[in-house]
């Protein structure tokens, strides 16, 4: 699979000019309020024409401005879940299902049915009425009315953004079942760092209509040099891990990177499970001896790799904990006074309620 996006559009006085590409899996556009996603999906999706551009799927180009190619929405079988579900009110579940069914054509019902509303865990939820669901079920029933719809490809404009944190850790694991078990690209528009590191494999940044970085999503957001990544004040560290065990009686996850045990709040994920974690680096502290008598669950051990330069008087500290490289923001008054530079032993602390979802 192989998605090719080019647009120029001006739109009052702001203007889009983007490209990306896409080798499929989940591709996130990330970035500010109003640096441009929305308006970049709906040229993808066909809600606005571009004055120049293109956009092509696996070879098949959907829209040309040089050859006044526009293939009109309901053509692109493309699927489009907003941040609010848009579920029909008056029809059940199974009734929003069965209209993504009906959109697909008949000859398209069979065994995805089950296998789909298995997937989402929505089962259950088949006879109830959309006024009965909570916000996360009602989205995870908008994301199967889309799948099937069986799209080429699949847009989700901010998806979570609606939900409160336990609804968003609740809906992760389906949309990561969705990545992993389903073969249908999707291009996931996001504002969090922490959303985008652990779903897609590759992140576009935008701003002011522009992009100003992309590629493999760990690259991106562990850019040393935070000013072309996710921007200063997210700046941090991907970390790939694997989760260990779970403590049920304090609701925690330990998962396992490298060498280190990382305790998070408690995640939906079977132990084995592969994960991503962001860690930002303003939730990290470093101490020069391993601190005692702390409530921050997560002492990491590790040597000091690369010191950013000072901006407004802080500075991030990159620290190889047992294979990972967590960043740390500190102030150069904190530099100075510990004496951080690289090859340094160090201890890097994170508070595990820093680490939700
Ligand atoms: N039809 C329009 N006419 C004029 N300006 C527009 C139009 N549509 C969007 N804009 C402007 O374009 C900019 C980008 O909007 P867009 O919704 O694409 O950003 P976004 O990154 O998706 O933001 P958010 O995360 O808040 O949804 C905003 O400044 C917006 O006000």
């Amino acid at each position: 699979m192989r998605l090719e996006v080019e647009a120029r559009l001006r739109l009052g006085s702001f203007a889009i000019d983007a490209a990306f590409g896409s080798e499929g899996g989940v591709t996130a556009l990330f970035g500010r309020s109003g640096s441009g996603k929305t308006s970049l999906v709906n040229i993808i999706a066909g809600l606005l024409r571009p004055d120049q551009g293109r956009v092509v799927l696996d070879g098949d180009t959907i829209a040309d401005s040089e050859r006044r190619l526009f293939t009109p929405v309901h053509r692109r079988r493309f699927a489009y879940v907003f941040q609010e579900a848009r579920l029909f009110p008056h029809l059940s579940v199974r009734g929003n299902l069965a209209y993504g069914r009906w959109f697909a054509g008949a000859a398209r019902s069979g065994p995805e049915f089950g296998r789909i509303v298995e997937m989402l865990g929505i089962g259950h939820l088949l006879d109830r009425m959309p006024s009965k669901l909570s916000g996360g079920e009602r989205q995870r029933v908008a994301i199967g009315r889309a799948l099937l719809a069986f799209p080429r490809l699949l847009l989700m404009d901010e998806p979570l953004a609606a939900l409160d944190d336990a609804r968003k850790a609740e809906i992760l694991p389906y949309l990561e079942r969705l990545r992993d078990e389903t073969r249908i690209p999707i291009v996931y528009v996001s504002h969090s760092v922490a959303e985008v590191a652990r779903l897609a494999e590759r992140v576009v940044v935008m701003e002011n209509g522009r992009v100003k970085a992309s590629g493999k999503t760990a690259a991106v957001l562990n850019e040393p040099f935070p000013t072309s990544g996710p921007g200063r004040r997210e700046a941090g560290a991907l970390i790939e891990g694997i989760v260990d065990s779970h403590d049920e009686g304090h609701e925690l996850t330990v998962v396992r990177a490298g060498d280190c045990l990382i305790r998070v709040p408690h995640l939906v994920a079977e132990p084995g499970q592969r994960l991503r974690l962001y860690i930002a680096a303003r939730d990290v502290m470093l101490a020069t001896r391993r601190p005692e008598g702390i409530s921050a669950l997560n002492v990491l051990p590790g040597t000091i790799v690369g010191l950013s330069s000072p901006r407004q008087g802080s500075i991030d500290v990159r620290v190889d904990c047992g294979g990972n490289v967590i960043a740390a923001r500190v102030t150069t008054l904190s530099r100075d006074a510990l004496d951080l530079r690289p090859g340094k032993q160090v201890h890097a602390v994170v508070k595990t309620v820093a680490l939700d979802y």
